[in-house]
């Protein structure tokens, strides 16, 4: 039986996950999602409802189902069942409609290395069928905001993780989608470009476009995030704005570690020879 992410009431839903109104008209609706592995069930029937011009956040424990729902819901990754509207367009039925409104910053970016970073810029530009001087002046814009102007003329190979999210954020924007999905966007980030790629994204916002990001980094999504779903073994635990979810919790993370179970085990004896102490 699918979860029922976001009720209307902001009561409990099935299997407990805590729910609450979405804030607007959705920006992307889930239905039903699934996603299966052999035996393994990755995203177990999910729907969702991302109201449109928040920061939204996506987190849960290693092995959730995030990616995979992303995926999903960008087009990359075909589901068992269920759909995924964009502004009102199916992913799968219509997918030219949903990926001219999308930007997407996925898992393992993959890049033509063998480009420099402008020539990246550009080649997107032109796949994006934007104008040619249009595609400049917003790459020559992307690269100075996000610091990347003084490497935009390296090939990408010979770029480093931050600066590889960095084009690959520039790449995903060009085009000034809708909706722009992340996955891990600050990992490998050292925390003066994470500032820089916190103002982008908050100025991209402000303008009433959506972003949906996930990470397991709970401080971060407290702080930037307006709306949270938390997710656990491919299933929804509670999804709503941030003090919803928060609830009576002290923090975002106490919240989640109650949602998923804190799960953490306790080595106990098991790992009696690591240290300084034990027999060598
Ligand atoms: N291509 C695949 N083939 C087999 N199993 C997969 C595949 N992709 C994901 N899975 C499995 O599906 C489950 C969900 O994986 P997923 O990558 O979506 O989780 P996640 O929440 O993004 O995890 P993490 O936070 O560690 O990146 C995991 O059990 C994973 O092993």
């Amino acid at each position: 039986m699918p979860d029922q992410a976001v009720a209307t009431g902001g009561a409990d839903g099935p299997d407990g996950a805590r729910s609450a109104p979405s804030a607007g008209p959705a920006a992307v609706r889930v239905e039903g999602l699934w996603k299966r592995f052999g035996d393994q069930v990755a995203v177990a029937g999910i729907d969702l409802e991302l109201p449109a011009g928040q920061f939204i956040g996506l987190v849960g424990p290693n092995g959730a189902g995030k990616t995979t729902t992303l995926s999903m819901v960008t087009g990359l990754l075909r589901p068992d069942m269920g759909r995924v509207l964009v502004a009102g367009h199916d992913v799968w039925s219509d997918p030219v409609e949903v990926k001219s409104r999308i930007g997407v910053l996925p898992e393992g970016l993959r890049l033509f290395e063998r480009l420099s970073g402008r020539e990246l810029l550009g080649y997107m530009g032109r796949l994006r069928g934007l104008p040619g001087e249009e595609t400049d002046k917003r790459a020559t814009q992307l690269l100075d905001v996000l610091d990347l102007a003084g490497s935009q003329h390296k090939l990408v190979v010979d770029y480093s993780t931050g600066m590889r999210k960095k084009i690959g954020l520039a790449a995903a924007l060009l085009h000034n989608p809708e909706v722009l999905f992340l996955d891990e966007p600050f990992e490998g980030v050292d925390p003066v470009s994470a500032q820089t790629i916190r103002g982008v994204l908050e100025r991209y916002t402000s303008s009433g476009a959506t972003v949906v990001f996930s990470s397991h980094v709970m401080e971060l999504v407290e702080s930037l995030c307006d709306w949270v779903a938390v997710m656990a073994a491919g299933r929804i635990r509670a999804a709503g704005p941030l003090a919803d979810v928060r609830g009576g919790a002290p923090s975002l993370q106490a919240a989640f570690l109650e949602l998923v179970g804190a799960g953490g085990r306790d080595a106990g004896d098991s790992l009696d020879w690591l240290g300084g102490q034990a027999a060598r």
